[in-house]
């Protein structure tokens, strides 16, 4: 259950003390923090009271059924979604404040590049954009980062599905974002690539010290990621638990063959096809 996330257990005493959008009873680790989120849509209930804890540069993986709230989770703490009821703070702040100055890196399905700019282009746009002064060293060190050296010219349509993610994962690191909101930035590819993905991101993300929200439909990906595998239940979507994933760290492709791995995914799975009590 939400309650007993760990984060939140952690956190009962502030919680307790702390007004909405304070900055003073904030846990300085806390990146995001959402307390009793529910969503309606015209008669849809999305979300009902969430609460949910991200510390600064943890890995985050949400997981539930279609239609669960995942995305809308994404949503409101992004700030492209108002919650019906509850509150939601990124950094101490309301996400608003957080996206206008850019503390967001958005990375979806579907990479939204622009066809006609090469990768280069592509990854300074958003930070132009968004009125930050782009920085094209930078920009070809993140390609580099993310595995793309040598890509920096080439267009769109001359890289392949998991190329493009990546470029879209740079222009999101290179905006400045402190907390990437990927939703199932993955799901088009094909498995070995997603794996293979798997290990770039984590990668990535231990060099350039994010905080990571991942949502994803995939057992094993939501594993492997994780500091912590958040499970969604069906609609409204409520937090079933919360799983903390212990497996070695840094990972690599190699982790997908242990037995720790496997009883990790089995766990999870339980969960979410049993309603499975986690803790
Ligand atoms: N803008 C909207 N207007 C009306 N209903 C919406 C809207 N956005 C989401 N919903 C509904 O809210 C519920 C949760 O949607 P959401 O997209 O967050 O789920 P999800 O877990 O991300 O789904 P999926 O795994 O299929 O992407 C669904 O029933 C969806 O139809």
């Amino acid at each position: 259950m939400a309650g007993d996330e760990p984060g939140a257990r952690a956190t009962a005493e502030s919680e307790r003390e702390s007004d909405q959008h304070g900055d003073t009873d904030e846990s300085p680790r806390t990146a995001i923090r959402l307390d009793g989120v529910s969503v309606d849509f015209e008669g849809v209930r999305a979300l009902a009271d969430v609460d949910l804890r991200v510390e600064d540069g943890e890995f985050v993986t949400v997981i539930g059924p279609s239609g669960c709230g995942k995305t809308t989770t994404l949503r409101v703490v992004g700030g492209l979604q108002s919650p019906t009821a509850g509150t939601v703070s990124v950094g101490g702040h309301p996400p608003d404040r957080a996206r206008e100055a850019g503390e967001f890196g958005f990375v979806f399905q579907r990479h939204a590049l622009l066809p006609w700019k090469s990768a280069l282009e592509n990854v300074v746009f958003l930070r132009k954009l968004a009125g930050k002064p782009p920085d094209r060293e930078r920009a070809r060190d993140l390609l580099e980062t993310v595995g793309l050296a040598g890509f920096a010219d080439a267009r769109p349509a001359e890289l392949s599905g998991g190329m493009r993610q990546r470029v879209a994962i740079a222009r999101a690191l290179h905006l400045g974002a402190s907390v990437l909101l990927m939703d199932e930035p993955f799901g088009e590819l094909d498995e070995l690539t997603r794996e293979e993905m798997g290990v770039e991101v984590r990668r990535v993300w231990r060099e350039e010290r994010k905080t990571v929200l991942f949502v994803t439909h995939s057992v094993p990906e939501a594993v492997f990621l994780a500091d912590r595998c958040v499970v969604m239940s069906d609609q409204p979507g409520e937090i079933e638990g919360v799983f903390d994933v212990e497996l070695p760290r840094p990972r690599d492709e190699s982790v997908y063959g242990t037995a720790a791995f496997q009883e990790q995914v089995a766990r999870v799975r339980a969960a979410l096809h049993e309603g499975y009590e986690l803790r």
